[in-house]
């Protein structure tokens, strides 16, 4: 997409979409992760990082918290990355579920393939992909140091986050052992699911997530390191994925109304891309009924207005 707006024209509007949203009390944080229940509903940070390497910030966007499903993304490109665009088609999918993100029944429905790595499901199918197989701490790393890539700095584990998803995440263990009974999984299914728990569990900040956009936004080049962080090719092949199921069962309506694909995570982060233009990103805790947070949509849909980010436009 080529628009020819000013990056002071960007950043007023970005300040206006923070003024307009700010106040909405919508919502409500997730509970079925105790931790996430226990962080401020009243945190609200807006980034965005544009194709120059400038990033622009306002509100809490150096808080740290938990990224949650935005880090299916990621773990998405590295597996394309490692095995080449088709093969993740073939052993994940890339198709919309149009069902909640852990959801049990989209497996049994697509008994096939397991849909698309941004859902759970395929994430976890996604993280047993992730090479070295078999080798859970060179598996961390791998993901660990490309995340760092792509936000231009290193991701930290929040341990409590951790804990509080491991001891709960039942509906989890059930995915990752019904996706060992129909051969989706390319790896010990707990493993797998371990690794996905931790990446959910990693910290960000608004600022990071919106250098990670904006590498995906500039087909692969860190716009602040201009480090070269994936192959230009795989860039329309994520977004494509992110705009099918980035907001999961509200996925269509979300296209429909703003036209920027975004992919959302329970922490109340939320990533949009909008191609060759720049990576946004918006954090606050309290959710819609999907599990996307509210303020976070309602100011990327301000700014993609404002500034006509529509990609089908
Ligand atoms: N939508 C999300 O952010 C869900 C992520 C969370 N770790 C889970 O698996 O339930």
């Amino acid at each position: 997409m080529n628009k020819n707006l000013t990056n002071d024209q960007i950043k007023a509007v970005v300040q206006e979409a923070y003024n307009v949203v700010k106040s909405d009390t919508g919502g409500k944080n997730a509970d079925y992760i105790p931790y996430l229940a226990n962080v401020s509903s009243s945190l609200f940070g807006l980034s965005v990082c544009l194709p120059d390497g400038e990033v622009i910030e306002v509100g809490d966007t150096g808080y740290v918290f938990g990224i949650e499903s935005v880090s299916k993304v990621p773990t998405a490109i590295l597996v394309m990355k490692q095995y080449g665009a088709d093969v993740i088609l073939q052993k994940i999918g890339a198709d919309a579920t149009g069902l909640p993100f852990n959801s049990i029944m989209a497996i049994l429905l697509e008994n096939d393939h397991p849909s698309s790595p941004l859902v759970n499901a395929g994430a976890i199918s996604a993280c047993s992909m992730v090479k070295p197989v078999g080798d859970s701490a060179g598996k961390w790393k791998a993901i660990t140091d490309f995340l760092g890539q792509l936000c231009g700095s290193p991701l930290v584990l929040i341990d409590e986050l951790y804990k509080s998803e491991s001891d709960t995440n039942f509906n989890n263990r059930s995915i990752a052992w019904l996706l060992k009974n129909y051969n989706r999984i390319y790896d010990d299914p707990d493993m797998a699911l371990d690794i996905y728990t931790r990446q959910c569990s990693l910290g960000i900040t608004p600022k990071q997530l919106s250098i990670c956009g904006g590498t995906i936004a500039n087909r692969g080049v860190n716009p602040v390191t201009k480090t070269q962080v994936f192959d230009k090719a795989l860039a329309p092949k994520i977004t494509s994925m992110i705009a099918t199921v980035g907001f999961y069962q509200h996925t269509g309506d979300w296209m429909y109304t703003s036209g920027v694909p975004a992919k959302t995570g329970v922490g109340g982060g939320v990533l949009g891309v909008v191609p060759g233009v720049m990576g946004i990103a918006a954090f606050s805790p309290p959710l819609d009924d999907a599990g996307n947070s509210v303020k976070a949509q309602k100011a990327i849909l301000y700014i993609a207005n404002k500034l006509g980010l529509n990609i089908f436009d």
